[in-house]
């Protein structure tokens, strides 16, 4: 990235984002987890099935299990309910009771389905001929014993912990979530729940922060809690960059006396890459690298901040995991709002998403939270756009909330 010296010197977004996709590379660590905790991770290892699924041949249906012959007509012997492990014998024209779930005999060849069954004592008529092999699962059918059950790579979603339990899997082999440390900054932030004297407000980025990190299943996440104090800052910074994957900073990395978060990454030798991006909310937004450690300081403005997170944080995280998709999907919308930008930083904006047409909320302020509270989706605003009309095709950027 060139380095500028001019204080007005800001890359644009997709400078922006191409240097975080560079800068960032996936993380590679592994761990042993129990699987239901491997909710959004990826297997770092390859899982080979330690059983046949199904383990036998497995009826399909409630109905009965057949030994075929050339006749409608066949003469019931036994009954096999699921969970059994009898293995009744059937001759030709022999027939059993069987339940879904329950193990096919090796004599018996096709289930039918008990609607299409008439039973009159121990004799029944089936209403058609059947194939052999009708509504049975065959042994192994969705993986044998010792064939590949999920490769590596796979993320493991709730049908994947699924799958693998269904083979008797406890654990697996997962690439590790970074570790992440949340820093707020400011002398005016009080905890919520306390009394708000004045001249104070509510810290609310570390539990906004968190939450966004938790919907994208991130746990390993720290808060820490500093004041507008340049040797706090820079002391609780170079702990917190020795000790995790990632480090997010908002607030204190614009241009005021007391914001120390710029001043104390540099002496901590934190490579910039870059800092102050073209772009609304957002611009004072730094992301450098000390060692393995992305930094990204964001701004203190709640919605820049939490924009921010979304276009570039978002994509540091994918990138750590590995992940093939590594930005947030976008689509195209037509425009329920007018809208007019002011400027030429390029802008995002909260907006509401309901299918094909796109609701730019009033309230964009950096500041406010309360519109971005209701949206589920940002419009970009390229730079050359000045003005958004009804009807006008929009870039929307599809959140995840
Ligand atoms: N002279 C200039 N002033 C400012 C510029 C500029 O270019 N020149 N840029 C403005 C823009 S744009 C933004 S965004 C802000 C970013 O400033 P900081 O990142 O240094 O953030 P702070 O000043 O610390 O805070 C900004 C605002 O956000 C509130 N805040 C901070 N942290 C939290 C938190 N954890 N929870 C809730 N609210 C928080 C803080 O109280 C301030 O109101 O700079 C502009 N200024
Ligand atoms: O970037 Mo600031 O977020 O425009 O208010």
């Amino acid at each position: 990235m060139p380095r500028h010296n001019d204080i007005y010197y800001m890359v644009t977004i997709n400078e922006a984002v191409n240097a975080v996709k560079n800068n960032i590379s996936p993380l590679f660590k592994e761990e042993t987890k129990p699987l239901e905790r491997c909710g959004g991770y990826y297997l770092s290892k390859d899982i080979v099935s330690p059983v046949n699924m199904p383990p036998f041949r497995q009826s399909a249906m409630d109905g009965y299990a057949l030994f075929l012959h050339d006749n409608l007509s066949y003469t019931l012997i036994d009954e096999v309910k699921a969970g059994d492990h009898h293995r009744p014998a059937l001759k030709p024209g022999e027939a059993i009771r069987i339940f879904t779930g329950a193990p096919v005999p090796e004599t018996a060849n096709a289930v039918m389905m008990q609607e299409k069954v008439v039973v009159d004592g121990s004799k029944i008529t089936i209403e058609n001929y059947v194939p052999e092999g009708h509504n049975i699962r065959p042994m192994g059918e969705q993986v044998k014993t010792g064939e590949l059950a999920l490769k590596k790579g796979t993320k493991l979603t709730p049908a994947a912990i699924g799958y693998l339990t269904s083979l008797g899997i406890t654990e697996a082999q997962v690439y590790k979530k970074p570790t992440i440390a949340l820093i707020t900054t400011g002398n005016e932030l009080v905890e919520a729940g306390e009394p708000l004297p004045y001249g104070k407000i509510y810290e609310s980025n570390s539990k906004m922060l968190l939450n966004a990190l938790y919907n994208l299943k991130f746990y390993d996440v720290t808060i820490h809690k500093i004041a507008d104090d340049y040797i706090q800052t820079k002391n609780k910074l170079e702990t917190v960059i020795s000790n995790n994957d990632l480090v997010i900073a908002t607030g204190g990395i614009s241009v005021g006396d007391y914001d120390f978060v710029g001043k104390a990454l540099k002496e901590l030798q934190v490579k910039e890459v870059f800092y102050k991006v073209k772009q609304k909310p957002g611009k004072p937004l730094f992301f450098g690298k000390k060692e393995d450690t992305a930094i990204f300081a964001l701004p203190g403005n709640p919605a820049a901040a939490l924009s921010c997170f979304y276009a570039y944080v978002y994509i540091a995280l994918q990138k750590m995991m590995n992940n093939d998709t590594i930005e947030l999907p976008r689509i195209k919308a037509r425009s329920m709002s007018e809208f007019e930008k002011r400027g030429d930083r390029p802008q995002f904006l909260k907006a509401i998403y309901h299918s094909d047409t796109v609701e730019i909320l009033e309230g964009q302020n950096s500041s406010m939270l309360q519109t971005f509270a209701l949206s589920n989706a940002l419009v970009f605003v390229p730079e050359d756009v000045s003005n958004i009309n009804i009807n006008d095709e929009l870039e929307v950027i599809l959140l995840p909330v």
